[in-house]
């Protein structure tokens, strides 16, 4: 890597996600080449054809929030932007882009001073100058360092010495020892470890207990294991793959991805490969591979999902994932936390979507990069496992590593583990939180996420009647049974308003199974919904009821990003599944609270 050298500036905001980096339909494609032309198409539909290489992007807080999809790095390194240099990066980019060789510079005063199309001169590792005035540029830790100095994680690997890696963690470890002082995170990866102590900022190797990944990233997994040198998964048990967001097909480009998850059964005897069966996430819980005290990666930003039954679970890029099924470990460095309380009991017509809600506004969509999020409180506990994840879910909205739950008798029933086994992972008065937001559970309303921002979140009362084209009732936030639930509830013996469409996806075959068997999806059908098959659907903005122009849309999914759903003039709102479901009643946003 060259020491020095100059570049010119393209400006973007603050929280620039991943699918205005890139959007989820241009993902199968075949080569990163050919998604170049397409790089901040929501956004900045002009600018793919105006970046030379050699040019660099400065941004504000937050650049590559959202998705862990890795392309969103890679197509930027293969369309030669030089560096990104923002106020600050969320984090599965951040490691995405190291893994890339793409260089990253965190620098909070340049973007406030500077315009598009001046020229910045980089001193790698030491400082920008622009318009005169210089910036120091931060270290990088080692273990960052070491990667880039291989030119990205495939040449890391490639150098790796694949006899002298540890061997997979023995299966049945739960049993421990409660450690004070420490958050809950520490707890887990103290026990993952088996050191001495830790604390937030060290760097740890953990032994990963389970690795997830699925059907979009899957050739990429495949190439970049190949060309790291690896001949065999490190334990064929404990690595799922998962066919979920692209099944049914619906562009030319995915059936190549399916011959790849099929492959990683074939050629590595993967034990366990997924067809169809649901979103990853609901399957990653029915199938018990999320249980307490587990390490589990996960090629998907909402892999924090599984903090709801008390495992260190967090997204990670393609390239990451190919390096945790060669060696069974990964690195990471130790977060610090947030504690996030909930006392008392959350009025009627008040879901645990509209806790998380709430949080992601008092936080922002920046607000807790890198951190662990734990939850705890008295309405807390009263949440079925299937409501607490809902909530871990969205904690990456607000840029969270990991969210978690203490594991209780509900979880243990839910996990089939002994609850005994598992009490060590529990909340500690002396763990050194962070930060603490405490609520009163009687002051919650329904929250919704407005748009164009996951953290732009108002109560009800301030947007209630706004008209609506289309409602989604789905995804792995909320297209769970109880979701289903609460919104047969709202519409049973009604019917939705003229016009609106209401398209309703449960998160997994069993859900849909049981939806039906109780009769709740005959009570949906019968007020009009659309009920499709189990799978991402229209969360992902690939098939099933994009929009057009500038119609509205009100979802129980996690994210409201410009394009998200089609089109960029579209405007989604986020809400929960009762809001939904009386948002379709009324043909506008309303409260469900009568209907209940
Ligand atoms: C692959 C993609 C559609 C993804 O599931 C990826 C992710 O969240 O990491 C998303 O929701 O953006
Ligand atoms: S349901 Fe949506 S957010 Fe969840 S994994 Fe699928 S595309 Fe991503």
């Amino acid at each position: 890597m060259e020491q020095t050298f100059r570049s010119r500036v393209w400006q973007l905001g603050d929280n620039i996600d991943t699918d205005i980096i890139i959007m989820t339909k241009y993902l199968a494609k075949a080569s990163l080449q050919e998604m170049v032309p397409h790089l901040f198409e929501p956004l900045r539909p002009d600018l793919a054809a105006r970046l030379r290489p050699g040019d660099a992007i400065v941004a504000g807080e937050n650049f590559g929030c959202g998705s862990s999809r890795e392309m969103a790095a890679s197509v930027l390194k293969t369309a030669g932007i030089r560096c990104i240099i923002a106020k600050s990066f969320a984090k599965i980019f951040f490691r995405n882009a190291i893994n890339n060789g793409l260089l990253l510079i965190e620098c909070r005063d340049l973007y406030d001073r500077c315009r598009e199309g001046d020229t910045v001169e980089v001193e790698v590792g030491r400082q920008l100058t622009c318009n005169g005035t210089a910036y120091p540029i931060p270290a990088l830790s080692r273990e960052v360092l070491d990667i880039l100095r291989y030119g990205g994680l495939v040449p890391r690997m490639q150098a790796l010495d694949k006899s002298a890696l540890a061997a997979p963690a023995p299966r049945d470890t739960l049993r421990d020892t409660h450690r004070p002082g420490h958050t809950l995170a520490e707890q887990l990866l103290l026990h993952n470890t088996g050191a001495e102590d830790l604390r937030p900022g060290d760097v740890v190797t953990v032994r990963v207990d389970e690795a997830v990944l699925h059907d979009i990233y899957a050739p990429y997994i495949f190439q970049q294991f190949r060309d790291m040198g690896f001949d065999r998964v490190f334990d064929p048990e404990r690595v799922s793959v998962m066919v979920d967001h692209l099944y049914p097909t619906c562009l030319d480009d995915d059936p190549r991805c399916f011959r790849y998850s099929r492959r990683f059964q074939d050629e590595y005897g993967v034990k366990r490969l997924y067809v169809a069966d649901g979103i990853s996430h609901q399957l990653a819980l029915e199938e018990r591979l999320a249980a307490p005290g587990r390490i589990i990666f996960g090629t998907d930003s909402h892999t924090t999902t599984y903090g709801a039954v008390g495992a260190f679970a967090t997204g990670v890029g393609y390239t990451e994932m190919a390096s945790i099924i060669g060696s069974g470990q990964l690195w990471i460095r130790v977060p610090s936390a947030i504690k996030v309380v909930v006392n008392g009991t959350l009025p009627m017509g008040v879901f645990p979507k509209d806790i998380i809600l709430r949080v992601l506004g008092d936080l922002t969509a920046a607000g807790a990069i890198y951190k662990s999020l734990e939850f705890t409180g008295s309405a807390i506990r009263q949440l079925s496992v299937s409501g607490r994840a809902a909530i871990a879910n969205m904690a990456v909205e607000c840029g969270a590593k990991a969210a978690l739950f203490a594991p209780d008798e509900k979880t243990a029933a839910f996990c089939g583990v002994d609850l005994a086994d598992c009490d060590w992972l529990r909340f500690d008065e002396d763990a050194p939180y962070e930060r603490v937001l405490t609520y009163e559970a009687d002051t919650f309303t329904p929250y919704l996420s407005c748009p164009y921002g996951v953290d732009n979140v108002h109560p009800i009362r301030d947007v209630a009647g706004t008209p609506v084209d289309q409602v989604f009732i789905g995804s792995c936030t909320n297209g769970r049974l109880e979701d289903l639930a609460a919104a047969a509830k709202v519409l049973e013996g009604r019917s939705i308003a003229p016009y609106v469409r209401l398209i309703v996806t449960p998160a997994s075959k069993a859900v849909y199974r049981e939806a039906a068997r109780l009769g709740y999806l005959k009570t949906l059908v019968q007020a009009g919904a659309m009920v499709t098959h189990p799978f991402c659907g229209l969360c992902q903005g690939r098939s099933g009821g994009l929009v057009s122009g500038d119609q509205v849309v009100i979802g129980t999914h996690n994210r409201n990003f410009i394009g998200r759903m089609g089109s960029p003039a579209a405007r989604t709102y986020l809400a929960s599944p009762a809001v939904a479901a009386a948002s379709a009643l009324e043909g506008r946003i309303a409260d469900p609270a009568p209907y209940l």
